[in-house]
């Protein structure tokens, strides 16, 4: 058993189709392998308020105001901090326990889907510890919405103009983590000869860098 010296919160980031359920799992289950104590939740969650987001964000004919979502996007978070994803215990109660909690996605995805007033989201996620690290899956857009029109159900988040605008914003939300003492590492999922890169390529250089920060934490 790898034992570290403090809990840690992984946020994975990126706008949809970057791979973020995929390479989350594959982290969490690579790291149990390797004898680490961690453990994978998704945001938005499986409990109430949850379960009500993933409604609301497949309804297009909803058409819900965005500052209601965003307040929903940060409940969600707070009682998944508290009390768990539905399934598993709070964020919070697995930290105190010096567990990895890797979490695909977390409160930057509010700042940057929901961030017309970024202070205001803030606002909304004052009680959201900041993550440790946030692992950002960067992949051009064109490959993201070739990946997203492959699926069953689409989200009002799914479309060119606003996902662009998601990915922009991105940018300025890793700058202030950093800032904010969060190590930020950014994957890029295309490699030199333009080729999207594998997925076990992706999911071996994330797993190289997390091994590399983890030094630091162990006892
Ligand atoms: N290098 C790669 N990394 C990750 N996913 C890849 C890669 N190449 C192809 N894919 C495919 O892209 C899709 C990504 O799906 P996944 O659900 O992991 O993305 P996501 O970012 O969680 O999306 P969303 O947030 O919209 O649910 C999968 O079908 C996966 O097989
Ligand atoms: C946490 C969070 C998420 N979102 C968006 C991002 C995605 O478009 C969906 C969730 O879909 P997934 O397939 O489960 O990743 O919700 C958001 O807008 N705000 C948030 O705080």
């Amino acid at each position: 058993m790898q034992i570290l010296e403090k809990g840690l919160l992984i946020a994975f980031e990126g706008i949809d189709g970057s791979g973020l359920t995929t390479h989350s799992k594959l982290l969490n289950e690579k790291l149990n392998k390797l004898g680490y104590k961690s453990i994978y939740t998704k945001e938005p969650t499986n409990n109430e308020i949850g379960i009500l987001i993933q409604k609301i964000i497949l309804d297009k004919n909803k058409k819900l105001d965005n500052n209601i979502i965003a307040l929903l996007f940060a409940a969600d978070r707070l009682y998944h901090l508290m009390y768990g994803d539905g399934a598993n215990e709070g964020i919070l109660s697995y930290i105190s326990k010096n567990y990895i909690v890797i979490s695909d996605r977390y409160k930057y995805s509010n700042m940057a889907y929901q961030g017309d007033d970024i202070n205001w989201i803030s606002q909304l996620n004052k009680f959201a510890i900041e993550a440790d690290i946030i692992i950002y899956l960067d992949v051009p857009l064109d490959v993201a919405l070739k990946r997203i029109s492959m699926r069953s159900s689409v989200s009002i988040f799914e479309n060119k103009i606003f996902l662009e605008k998601v990915k922009n914003r991105y940018n300025d939300i890793l700058r202030l983590a950093n800032k904010n003492g969060v190590k930020v590492v950014v994957i890029n999922e295309i490699a030199d000869n333009n080729r999207e890169k594998s997925i076990d390529e992706v999911s071996e250089e994330i797993l190289k860098n997390i091994i590399n920060i983890l030094r630091n934490f162990k006892k």
